[in-house]
């Protein structure tokens, strides 16, 4: 059983992704986090960023692992752990440019069909791309500022340059950031973090 949590950039995705998949006692998946691994890669390699050839000749001569885990998951280069590299602002900025790359979305996708059910994937076109059969979509959304106001929590810059950069982000995904036709939108804006998870735990009961 596959349970898809799309959404726009810093929706709550995967704080809430992984309050259900706790609750469920299974996994969940981030898709984004293999985009920011390629970001990060290609950024300390100095590649150019819009280079398919040079970012997949890279990533397949240093694999990157998925870990999913129920409670946060890792990615692993080898024995080098990723995941705490991958947050950055520089790799907020360029993440963008290279998922759209088609070559790149691929080897993403090949890595997510991968993996055993059941888990909670979260990401943009999970529900619609990636696993279009899974009987449990859903999708998150909240105004840019106080999505802004939520992410200024835990990063040094302002909420104004915040906003800025999500915005951006969400105009560079909008291809493949449309909700299912048949997920549940929900509007996370008058929620706290556990009211979605609720919601969604809800649903799915
Ligand atoms: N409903 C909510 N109420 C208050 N804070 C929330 C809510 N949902 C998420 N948050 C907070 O918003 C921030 C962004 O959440 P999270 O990182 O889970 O989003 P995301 O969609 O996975 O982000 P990104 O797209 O950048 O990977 C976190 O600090 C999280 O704790
Ligand atoms: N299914 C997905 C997931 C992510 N992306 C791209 O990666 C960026 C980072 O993702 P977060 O979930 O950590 O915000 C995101 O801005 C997209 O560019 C994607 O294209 N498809």
């Amino acid at each position: 059983m596959i349970v898809t949590i799309d959404g726009v950039a810093a929706s709550g995705k995967s704080s809430v992704s992984s309050g259900v998949a706790q609750a469920l006692g299974v996994p969940y998946v981030s898709s984004g986090l293999l985009y920011r691994a390629a970001t990060l890669l290609g950024l300390e390699a100095d590649l150019d960023l819009r280079g398919a050839p040079g970012l997949l000749k890279l990533l397949g001569t240093h694999p990157v692992r998925l870990e999913p885990l129920a409670g946060g998951n890792r990615v692993w280069q080898g024995e080098r752990d990723l995941t705490d590299d991958l947050h950055s602002t520089r790799v907020d900025r360029g993440v963008s440019v290279v998922a759209a790359l088609p070559e790149v979305r691929e080897w993403v996708d090949a890595q997510l069909r991968a993996l055993p059910e059941p888990f909670v994937a979260e990401g943009r076109d999970m529900g619609t791309n990636v696993f279009p059969h899974a009987p449990h979509k859903f999708y998150l959304t909240a105004s840019a500022r106080i999505r802004a106001e939520r992410r200024a929590r835990e990063r040094p810059e302002d909420v104004p340059a915040i906003e800025a950069d999500l915005q951006r982000r969400d105009e560079l995904d909008t291809v493949q950031s449309a909700p299912a036709p048949d997920a549940l939108v929900i509007d996370t804006g008058p929620l706290d973090l556990q009211g979605v998870i609720d919601t969604i735990l809800t649903r799915l009961r």
